[in-house]
């Protein structure tokens, strides 16, 4: 088998900013692809079906929990979300980059199966602007968005389990620091298993 590729866990409150920030990670960087999961969450406005998450039902999902499709599943407000084998195993075996983004229990089940992941959290630069950015979305209803909002103090005091926390207050200098994050890890990685090869091979990918 290749070296495993490296994994990096993206957790944040509702509305921080998480998907924003992953999804222009992506677009500059080609060596990492982000896990589809499965969701029994109904979904909003633009998002299709295989590419934001796999829409299934209550019963698809207890039969993939059945069948121990699911490296980790979850309740997040009120809905049941898992990263199956299938998302990631066979890239991460390949030796390529995944990024999940998920919520921080699934990130701290993550954390047991591969303890070389890297989980990073991501902040809100404050409670009021959290709920403006929800609100600006304007894609979950009010009583939804007091929800997130409540569970969000319970997410936020999750954040002392987490390898790095990002503060997304100016969105170019959050992603600026998760880039660094994500290269840094790249190259320590490669220099662990000492060879000068890997190490190079490393730089290029920055
Ligand atoms: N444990 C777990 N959480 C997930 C997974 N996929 C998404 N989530 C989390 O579920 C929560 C709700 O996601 P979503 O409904 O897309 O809302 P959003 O975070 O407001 O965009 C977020 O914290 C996601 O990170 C997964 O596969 N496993
Ligand atoms: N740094 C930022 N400043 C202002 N608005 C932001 C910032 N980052 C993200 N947003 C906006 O906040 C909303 C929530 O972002 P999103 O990526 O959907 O959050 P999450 O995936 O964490 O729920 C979106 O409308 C997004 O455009």
């Amino acid at each position: 088998m290749e070296t495993p590729g490296n994994l990096f866990v993206v957790a944040a409150p509702s509305g921080a900013g998480k998907s924003s920030l992953v999804k222009a990670l992506l677009e500059l960087d080609s060596h990492l692809a982000v896990s589809v999961s499965h969701t029994t969450r109904a979904p909003r406005g633009q998002e299709q079906d295989g590419r934001e998450y796999h829409f299934i039902s209550n019963a698809q999902f207890d039969a993939m929990i059945e069948h121990g499709d699911f490296f980790e599943w979850a309740e997040v407000h009120g809905n049941r979300y898992g990263t199956s084998r299938n998302a990631i195993e066979a890239r991460l075996q390949a030796g390529e980059d995944v990024v999940l983004e998920i919520d921080y229990q699934g990130a701290l089940q993550i954390k047991l199966i591969f303890p070389y992941a890297v989980l990073i959290f991501i902040l809100p630069p404050s409670w009021e602007e959290l709920r403006q950015r929800l609100q600006r979305r304007g894609e979950d209803h009010p009583e939804v968005i007091a929800q997130r909002m409540i569970n969000a103090r319970h997410e936020v005091a999750q954040a002392r389990h987490f390898d790095y926390v990002i503060i997304n207050a100016l969105f170019e200098t959050a992603l600026f620091d998760l880039k660094t994050v994500v290269h840094s890890q790249r190259l320590k990685y490669a220099s662990q298993k000492r060879s000068k090869s890997q190490v190079f091979a490393a730089l290029d990918l920055i």
